[in-house]
């Protein structure tokens, strides 16, 4: 195998401890701990693993992780209702609701996300969030696309000056993830920025033609195994987003056999970008609870 294996799991643990240093310099100047609330609707089994990781990483870094859980067919009403009753809880810091919504029962997920405190918006899904990273001053950066941007910093890859396709235009990693490569460097955390941006998706033209152009190929798209090593500009640089169950297995979106032969450097399945997702949700609820205490 030719590439670098671009260690997510590594990283991650990384940033948790550093996280868990601050939290503890936190609590020392007198604040309380933070407190993440996540909210799950439903029973779906992939979710619920991801909350329950998302409560056992705020214990290990010595933020509150509060789990509530709605029946599948609590109605849009009931969990408005309690994202309205988290927003004036002066104990919780940081907000959470557990996408997706179970479909066939009529939730409106953006209702939802809009009515979330911007403040405790620890995803960076609400309007306010997404317009001030728009503009080029984020207040909380959305985790999978922040995780993405600090695995590229601490790995030495330099985005500046460079062509960067990101395919799949999701509200949770596409869109954001563009939009963050793009800004002037510094906006967005640490030197990964000024790159040109292509976001490709289902109606791209020439799909294949438009990765084979990047130097750096961001693939969330949701759909195993789609990019395939011709797709691949040689040397580029590969992260894979996807978490796809096949045969029950995890692959990603990324032929990573084929990949890792031509790209220099690559993310794993599992290991890769998904357990940054954790790592920046508890550096966002830390902030916001800094934020909250102006501490
Ligand atoms: N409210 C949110 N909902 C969802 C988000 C999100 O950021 N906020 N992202 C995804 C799910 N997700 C976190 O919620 C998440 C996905 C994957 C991982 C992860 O660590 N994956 C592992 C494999 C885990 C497994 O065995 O399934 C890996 O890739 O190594 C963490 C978090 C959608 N919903």
């Amino acid at each position: 195998m030719k590439a670098e294996i671009l260690d997510g799991k590594r990283v991650a643990a990384e940033i948790r401890a550093e996280v868990a240093k601050s939290v503890e310099q936190f609590v020392a100047s007198g604040a309380p701990a933070p407190c993440l609330t996540a909210v799950l609707v439903g029973e779906d089994p992939a979710s619920q693993v991801y909350v329950r990781n998302k409560a056992r990483a705020c214990e290990k870094a010595g933020i509150e992780g509060r789990t509530h859980r709605l029946p599948v067919d609590a109605g849009q009403k009931e969990l408005l209702a309690l994202v309205n009753e988290l927003n004036t809880d002066a104990n919780v810091n940081g907000i959470l609701v557990q996408l997706p919504l179970p479909a066939g029962h009529d939730y409106d997920e953006r209702e939802i996300l809009d009515a979330i405190d911007p403040l405790k918006d620890v995803d960076a899904f609400s309007p306010i969030n997404v317009g001030l990273l728009m503009q080029g001053r984020p207040r909380f950066l959305p985790c999978t696309p922040h995780g993405i941007v600090q695995l590229l910093h601490r790995s030495g890859i330099s985005t500046s000056a460079k062509k960067v396709c990101v395919i799949g235009r999701s509200e949770i990693v596409g869109k954001p993830m563009a939009m963050m490569l793009a800004q002037k460097s510094g906006s967005c955390g640490p030197d990964v920025a000024n790159a040109t941006v292509t976001l490709a998706h289902s109606r791209t033209a020439d799909l294949a033609a438009t990765c084979r152009d990047a130097d750096i190929l961001i693939a969330a798209v949701g759909r195993p195994k789609m990019i395939t090593g011709d797709m691949i500009k040689p040397d580029a640089v590969v992260i894979d987003v996807g978490i796809n169950r096949v045969d029950d297995k995890l692959v990603g979106d990324v032929d990573f056999d084929a990949a890792a032969e031509i790209a220099s450097a690559i993310t794993p399945v599992p290991g890769g970008v998904g357990p940054l997702t954790i790592a920046m949700l508890l550096h966002n609820t830390l902030m916001a609870a800094k934020l909250q205490t102006g501490r």
